[in-house]
């Protein structure tokens, strides 16, 4: 059998980092997808192979199942009862992939998403598409633990799903959860400290308020529009994460004030996103609003240390254009987002893209808030 689950990408509209540490943070998921595919097979005795085809890498690993039963004990954990990887875990699986795949050394912060495959692995076959930029703020590490985790799950006893269904389905609540908790587990292996965020909007869809691993759904009166650049400049979100932690550690009087702000700016967002906007003048009066609310956090982040130049490059191109702009998830790099006001001229927009890709930059305008994981069990979507 096959079973197919894709899980999108998410831009953080604020509280980045900031949520780490236990403040509110605005995110929403955006119409670009990893896929995972699956294929079962029942010749799963210690000769066959476990197969992890990585097509977005042009790498293909694989592993005799019986030496990966060797060398991880037991561990007595059962598809329904998410647990952490422990370290000497880690350890192991880490040993598994020096072991027997050449990562190339250009590819080796791969290596972490191997792990995290390898920890939420039960099958056999398994190939991975996806359409997020790896590493770039977008949540393409959670978006691969969700649809990893769900196409796993689907196969296991562990959630309810009609496998008669045509076409893309959705999980009930109960299995959202349970993705949700896995796919953390594989997010803590990549992201070090995840607060939790990219795993459960990238699960959930839509748009998000979350604090403390708490979700609330909100309900958008009016459709944002965003322009993602993406500076191409590669950064890794478990030492950037790290590198907030440690000046928190440095400055335990005034980053708390910073992450206290943030707090604010998220929840006076999640307001505004909320509030009814019946006409023009009301719509602008609002993004105004949320414009400046997304100045004063990428000031914050600033405060935190996870800008970059190319970011500025961002922010002082698109203030050309009276345009406001902020980086998105872990910032040293990677994408920038910019709010596209609803009166803004077709010709102003398609200026900024012209001069940001002038300068290198790879500029989407991505569909936000839409579904998020889903599963498929035949081929065609
Ligand atoms: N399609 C994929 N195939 C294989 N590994 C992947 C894939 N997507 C993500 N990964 C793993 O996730 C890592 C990138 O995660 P990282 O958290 O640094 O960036 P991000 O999730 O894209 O950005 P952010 O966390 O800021 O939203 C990759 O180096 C790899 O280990
Ligand atoms: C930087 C961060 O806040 C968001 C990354 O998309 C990390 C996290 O919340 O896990
Ligand atoms: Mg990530």
């Amino acid at each position: 059998m096959e079973v197919r689950a894709r899980a999108p990408g998410k831009i953080i509209l604020a509280g980045e980092h900031a949520v780490v540490h236990g403040s509110t943070a605005v995110a929403a998921s955006i119409d670009l997808y990893t896929y995972v595919s699956l294929s079962f097979s029942s010749d799963s005795d210690n000769d066959g192979k476990l197969m992890l085809r990585l097509n977005d890498m042009a790498l293909e690993l694989s592993w005799q199942v019986g030496r990966i039963k060797e060398a991880l004990p037991d561990m007595g954990i059962t598809p329904s009862s998410p647990k952490p990887c422990t370290p000497e875990t880690i350890k192991l699986l880490a040993a598994l992939v020096e072991e027997h795949n050449n990562i190339p050394e250009a590819k080796i912060t791969l290596a972490a998403g191997v792990i995290a495959f390898l920890w939420l692995y039960t099958s056999i076959q398994v190939v991975v598409t996806s359409e997020l930029p790896l590493g770039s703020g977008l949540g393409s590490s959670a978006a691969f633990c969700v649809s990893v985790s769900a196409a796993l799950l689907a196969l296991s006893d562990s959630v309810n799903l009609d496998f008669g269904h045509h076409g893309w389905l959705s999980f009930g609540e109960n299995d959202l959860e349970l993705v949700n908790k896995w796919a953390f587990e594989g997010e803590k292996i990549i992201h070090g400290k995840p607060s939790g965020i990219d795993n459960t909007v990238s699960t959930y869809g839509n748009m998000i308020k979350f604090r403390s691993g708490e979700l609330t759904r909100l309900k958008s009166n009016t459709p944002l529009k965003m322009l993602i650049t993406n500076t191409k400049v590669g950064r890794n979100t478990k030492a950037l994460v790290a590198s907030v932690s440690e000046r928190a550690t440095r400055h335990p009087i005034a980053m708390p004030a910073v992450f206290k702000a943030v707090d604010s700016i998220s929840n006076e967002i999640a307001t505004i996103i909320q509030s009814p906007a019946h006409d023009d003048i009301a719509i602008t009066q609002k993004e105004d609003k949320l414009e400046e609310l997304m100045e004063m956090n990428q000031g914050l982040l600033q405060c935190m240390g996870v800008s970059h130049a190319s970011i500025e490059t961002v922010l002082r191109t698109t203030l050309k254009y009276k345009l406001a702009s902020k980086l998105t998830g872990a910032g040293g790099g990677g994408c920038v987002l910019t709010l596209l006001p609803t009166l803004l001229s077709g010709t102003v927009v398609d200026k900024v893209i012209a001069e940001l890709e002038g300068c290198g930059f790879q500029c989407l305008v991505a569909g936000i808030g839409g579904e998020g994981l889903q599963i498929c069990f035949n081929s065609s979507s």
